[in-house]
C-alpha cells in the first residue's frame, strides 16, 4: 500500500476468527492532511471532466475546524464561479462523507493564484448540465436483467431512450430499495449520451432541492430555473425527497411544466407511487400520473440466479451452482444486497485464498443467513427427500440397504451436512444412530456423484433450493 502525503489511502483490516479464518474485512481509511476536503475533491474529479477539474477545482484549498470547511479560493470572480456552479455538490458530499451537516464558508486567499495563469473562463451553464460523473456509465441495459418483475419498466425504459419525449411523458418509476431503479433511469441516460447530443440534466431530488436552496441564498434563482428549462430530458432520481418541501415543489412544478409543454422528456423515480407521497402537492400528483407509472418488483428466483450469475462474470468470480441458489433463496428482496453478498464473498475469497463453495459462503454469510440455517431442521430434511423419492420417512432411520431407500438416505445424509451446522456423529445419531463414518461416505458419495454427473448435479441443487425456502 502506498501512502503518499495529503492523500488519503484506503486499505483492509482482516480480522482473524479462531480458525484463522478470515471473517471480517474492514476497510480503512488514513487520514493525512485536509481529509474531508481531499474527499471531496477525489469525487468530484470522477465527477467533473479533467479540464474543468484542472480549472475549478485544483486551485482550491480548505481548512477545517470542527464542523466547519473554510474553502479558499484565489480571487473573487474564481469564488463567484465555483459558488454558481460546485457549491451545492460541494455542501453534499460534505454532508454525505461525513454524515453530518457542515458549515462551508468561502474565502479569497491571492497566494493561491498562480502567477500569469488566466482566470479560468466561467464554465458553460448548459454544459455544467450534463455533469459526466452523475450519469454512471456502468448501468446500462446491455448489463441489465430482464425478469418478470421489472420488464414492464425495463420496456418502458427503452422505449423513452428510444424516443425521448414523444410516448411516455414523464415516465415515473417506482418500487422498494435496490431493485434496479437507479439502474434504468442510467440506461436511458447512457443510451442517449451514447446516440445523440441530448442535454440531459441527471438529478436526484435531494441535489435538485440543495441547488436551488444555494441558488436562493446567492440570489442566482433565474440562472437555476434557466438552467434546468434548457434541457432536453430531465432525469430526478428519489423524487419522494422533495415531498413536503414547498418551495422546491413549487420551482419544480413550473420546470415540469416549461418541460413538458415543448415535449421534452421527464423521468422520476421514487420508492413509492404518486398517490402514496404523502405532502405532494396535488397538482404535481396529478402531473407524475400525466405519462407512464410503472413499479418495479422484487426478481424471481430465476432472474435472482441470472443477475448473481452476470454480476459474478463482470467481477471475474466462478460461483458454482449450489452457492448461487444458497444467495438468490435467502436474499430475495434486493439485487443491492445481493450484490453485496457476492463482492464480501469475492474479497474474503480473494484475501484468503479460498475458493468460494458453500461452506465457505455460510461462514462468510452467516450474519445473513444465520436465521435459516437454524432454521432448516433434520426432520425437515428427511421429510422432503423421504417425499420427493417416494419412501416412508421412517426409512431414514432405518437399516435398510436396498438401493431404492439406501440413495435417497444418502441425499438426505448430504443435505444435512450441507444446510446444518451439525457434526457427522450428531448427523448419524438422527438417522438411527449410523456410525460417523456412513455419513461420511455418504457425504463424499454424492459429492461425487454430483461432479460427474450434471442431471443429477441440477436435481439436488433443487432440492436443497426447496429446502431453503
Ligand atoms: N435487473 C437487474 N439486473 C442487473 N443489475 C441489477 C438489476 N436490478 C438491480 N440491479 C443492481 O442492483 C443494484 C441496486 O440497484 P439500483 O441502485 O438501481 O436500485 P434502486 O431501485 O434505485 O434502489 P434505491 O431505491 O435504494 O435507490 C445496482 O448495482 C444495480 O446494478
Amino acid at each position: 500500500m502506498n501512502i503518499s502525503e495529503g492523500v488519503i489511502d484506503t486499505c483492509f483490516l482482516i480480522e482473524l476468527d479462531d480458525n484463522q479464518e478470515a471473517c471480517t474485512i474492514l476497510a480503512m481509511t488514513i487520514e493525512n492532511t485536509s481529509p474531508l476536503w481531499q474527499q471531496i475533491s477525489d469525487r468530484l474529479k470522477d465527477e467533473i471532466s479533467v479540464s474543468r477539474f484542472d480549472a475549478w477545482i485544483r486551485p482550491v484549498s480548505a481548512t477545517q475546524n470542527g464542523q466547519k470547511l473554510t474553502i479558499a479560493v484565489p480571487s473573487r470572480f474564481f469564488m463567484e464561479g465555483l459558488k454558481n456552479s460546485y457549491a451545492a455538490r460541494i455542501a453534499e458530499l460534505a454532508a454525505e462523507v461525513t454524515g453530518t451537516d457542515i458549515d462551508l464558508s468561502y474565502q479569497v486567499d491571492t497566494s493561491l493564484a498562480t502567477q500569469g495563469d488566466p482566470e479560468p473562463a466561467m464554465p458553460d451553464e448548459a454544459d455544467l448540465l450534463l455533469v459526466d460523473g452523475y450519469i454512471d456509465p456502468r448501468f446500462t441495459f446491455e448489463n441489465f436483467i430482464v425478469g418478470s418483475g421489472n420488464e414492464f419498466c425495463h420496456a418502458a425504459a427503452q422505449a423513452v431512450a428510444e424516443k425521448p419525449g414523444a410516448i411516455y411523458n414523464p415516465l415515473y418509476l417506482y418500487g422498494g430499495v435496490g431493485l434496479g431503479k437507479t439502474h434504468l433511469i442510467n440506461a436511458v441516460a447512457n443510451a442517449l449520451i451514447s446516440k445523440n447530443n441530448y442535454r440531459i440534466a441527471y438529478r436526484t431530488g435531494e441535489r435538485f432541492t440543495n441547488e436551488l436552496i444555494q441558488a436562493i441564498r446567492n440570489g442566482s434563482t433565474d440562472n437555476f430555473r434557466n438552467q434546468y428549462r434548457q434541457v432536453d430530458v430531465l432525469i430526478i432520481d428519489d423524487i419522494q425527497f422533495i415531498a413536503g418541501k414547498d418551495r422546491t415543489q413549487e420551482e419544480f412544478f413550473h420546470t415540469f411544466n416549461a418541460l413538458y409543454e415543448i415535449k421534452k422528456q421527464i423521468i422520476l423515480t421514487s420508492d413509492r407511487s404518486p398517490r402514496d407521497l404523502t405532502n405532494l402537492m396535488e397538482r404535481l400528483r396529478s402531473r407524475f400520473n400525466w405519462g407512464l407509472v410503472a413499479d418495479i418488483q422484487p426478481p424471481d428466483l430465476e432472474t435472482r440466479l441470472a443477475i448473481l450469475s452476470s454480476k459474478a462474470e463482470l467481477a471475474g468470480v466462478h460461483m458454482d451452482r449450489d452457492v448461487a441458489n444458497l444467495l438468490a433463496t435467502r436474499i430475495t428482496n434486493n439485487v443491492r444486497e445481493l450484490e453485496g453478498a457476492l463482492t464480501r464473498l469475492t474479497a474474503h475469497a480473494t484475501l484468503t485464498g479460498r475458493t468460494i463453495d458453500v461452506t465457505f459462503a455460510r461462514h462468510v454469510l452467516r450474519d445473513l443467513l444465520h436465521e435459516e440455517i437454524r432454521a432448516i431442521s433434520v426432520e425437515d430434511i428427511q421429510k422432503q427427500i423421504a417425499a420427493y423419492y417416494n419412501i416412508n420417512i421412517r426409512e431414514m432411520s432405518s437399516s435398510k440397504r436396498s438401493r431404492t431407500v439406501a440413495f435417497p438416505r444418502q441425499v438426505a445424509m448430504y443435505a444435512c451436512k450441507e444446510l446444518t451446522t451439525m457434526s457427522l456423529p450428531e448427523i448419524g445419531a438422527r438417522f438411527g444412530g449410523k456410525d460417523h463414518t456412513t455419513i461420511l461416505y455418504a457425504v463424499r458419495k454424492i459429492a461425487k456423484m454430483r461432479d460427474e454427473d450434471e442431471d443429477f448435479d441440477e436435481e439436488v441443487s433443487r432440492i436443497i433450493a426447496q429446502l431453503r425456502r
